[in-house]
């Protein structure tokens, strides 16, 4: 399939005019062919018209349908074989390996959305049926079932680029909602976002669709972007990148005269607390565990192990050691984009030129562009706690170790920690009382809570919460992976004494979709 350079604006291919752009191969700086036009306001109108035309429609698709949409487009993107990777690897210089995962993950996730939609327990259907002979006064007949909130805009994240970009969870958990999609492309994959794209325009024409169902857009620079959002045919927004491109967007649709959720995940530093009898039990192991996570992806995750935490002690100085030796024999990776590496090197500056702040290692010297080297940083309690810019994001291979000199001065510190994506203890079950002093505060602060293992990679599945407390995410009741992130895009409407004839199919007598609902309380396929 070619890369023409073009969005996507329900079926037809639209060459933007408000300027242009190029992929540039991060790995080597080249810029890569084709230019893509830049889209504006216009563009903007066009799709969010064709969105809003279509969710009435698209809302009230049977759950089979919805379903076989969403198993056509995993269909599709396998179909585009090897050129998805190949251009992928080009446009984020990530490797082969990870981006074929990858894309495993993006298929897997929209196949179990599928089965979610077929399942119909997403719409929550809930009969309180009438009381006529009730006293003093009869209850009405009161029915429930959740509906899609409208068009919503989704963000493509750049450290992502199949999983959470054009066809990513944002995207799989909108349409599964019944809500159309207008995806905003990240700049630094185009090429991607364009194959995926028209994978995913193929199956709303195969399924026999509404066009308006998805569109892509591109765009140089961020007018496109708030556009998007201040839409007001555009009901949510489903964004992951930084904090401060999430705050504004938080901060346009708020500014809306509809304020409509934004749905944005930031920044988390993921803290792992190397607990006592863990590290006494296997320090070397969790050095080499730990660098293991700090440099995949070159750093460049969401969950990445930023902060950790420990008591003084030998054991602790025994991790260090592995640690220090295992980093300093990382290869240097590249980076995303020259922005995030230049992101990446200003944090690094910041830790090791902080009084204290102790430099323990860095990674292997870097021998080509866009290149970043690994890092390792020490301080203590105290000054962690005397500085709140100790805790900010570094986004890349770069970590902060804090020495403790005792459990109280851990809790201490997790008190004062920002909402996380993640918290991570490494813990032996003598350890047992000190992490259970520690959950109820590791509770409040992340929305994944792991014992043992480390923060990245999500498990795709029914349980996952990959969201959390601000900053992490704007709404820490949600979850940007797994099943439950449908919730995001959904609302409830209850019908009253509503004529059996008018009720949509989910809330009839006799349960023609066969789902779970709750009826007078009781949960059953009633
Ligand atoms: N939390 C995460 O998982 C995650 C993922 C990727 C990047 N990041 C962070 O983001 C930084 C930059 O990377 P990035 O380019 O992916 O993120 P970004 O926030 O700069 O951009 C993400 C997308 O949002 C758009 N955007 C950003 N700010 C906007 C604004 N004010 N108005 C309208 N649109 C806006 C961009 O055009 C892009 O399409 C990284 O250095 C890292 O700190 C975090
Ligand atoms: O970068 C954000 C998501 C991280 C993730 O999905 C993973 O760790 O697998």
């Amino acid at each position: 399939m070619t890369i023409t350079g073009e969005m996507l604006i329900g079926a037809r291919s639209h060459r933007g005019s408000d300027g242009e752009f190029r992929a540039v191969d991060p790995a080597t700086g080249a810029e890569l062919e084709p230019a893509f036009g830049g889209g504006g306001v216009a563009e903007v109108e066009r799709a969010c018209a064709l969105a809003w035309a279509a969710f009435d429609a698209f809302r009230e698709t049977g759950l089979e349908a919805r379903a076989a949409f969403l198993e056509t487009i995993a269909a599709n993107i396998l179909d585009l074989g090897d050129a998805l990777i190949l251009r992928a690897m080009a446009e984020s210089g990530l490797p082969r390996p990870r981006l074929e995962g990858e894309r495993g993950r993006t298929v897997g996730q929209l196949r179990l959305f599928a089965q979610t939609v077929r399942e119909g327990g997403w719409l929550e259907a809930r009969i309180d049926p009438a009381q006529p002979e009730r006293k003093p006064l009869p209850r009405p007949d009161v029915r429930q079932r959740h509906i899609p909130l409208g068009p919503v805009a989704v963000f493509g994240a750049s450290n992502f680029p199949l999983a959470f970009s054009v066809a990513g969870g944002d995207t799989a958990s909108a349409l599964a909602a019944g809500c159309p999609v207008v995806v905003k492309g990240h700049s630094a994959h185009p090429g991607t976002s364009e194959l995926v794209g028209r994978a995913i325009q193929a199956a709303v024409a195969s399924c026999g669709l509404p066009e308006g169902v998805f569109s892509l857009l591109f765009g140089v620079g961020n007018p496109i972007g708030t556009a998007l959002v201040t839409d007001p045919r555009i009901k949510a927004v489903g964004f992951t990148g930084s904090r401060g491109g999430g705050l504004a967007l938080m901060a346009a649709a708020a500014r809306r005269p509809e304020p409509i959720p934004v749905y944005a995940e930031m920044s988390s530093i993921n803290p792992v607390f190397l607990m006592p009898a863990a590290l006494a039990a296997r320090a070397e192991a969790l050095g080499k565990g730990f660098v293991a996570s700090l440099t995949m992806g070159a750093g460049q995750f969401c969950t990445n192990p930023g902060i950790l935490l420990g008591i003084d002690g030998p054991d602790l100085d025994r991790f260090v050691a592995v640690a220090v030796e295992a980093l300093g024999g990382s290869a240097a990776s590249t980076m995303l984009t020259p922005a995030i590496r230049a992101a990446y090197d200003s944090g690094v500056a910041r830790l090791s030129g902080s009084a204290a702040v102790a430099t323990l290692a860095r990674g292997l010297a870097c021998s080509g562009p866009n290149q970043a080297q690994a890092a390792l940083f020490g301080t203590t309690a105290d000054a962690f706690l005397a500085d709140p810019a100790l805790q900010d994001e570094v986004f890349g291979a770069a970590s902060l170790l804090i020495r403790c000199p005792d459990a109280a001065a851990m809790r201490t510190v997790a008190e004062r920690l920002e909402g996380q994506l993640t918290v991570t203890v490494q813990m032996e079950p003598a350890d047992g009382d000190a992490v259970a002093a520690l959950l109820p505060t590791l509770e409040r602060k992340a929305g994944r809570i792991l014992a043992n293992g480390w923060p990245t990679g999500v498990e795709v599945c029914h349980a996952m919460v990959h969201g959390g407390p601000f900053p992490a995410t704007s709404d820490s009741r949600t979850t940007s992976v797994g099943t439950l992130a449908i919730r995001r895009f959904l609302r409830p409407v209850c019908y009253q004494d509503i004529p059996a004839a008018l009720l949509p199919e989910a809330l009839r007598d006799g349960n023609p979709l066969d789902l779970w609902r709750r009826i007078d309380g009781v949960p059953g396929q009633e």
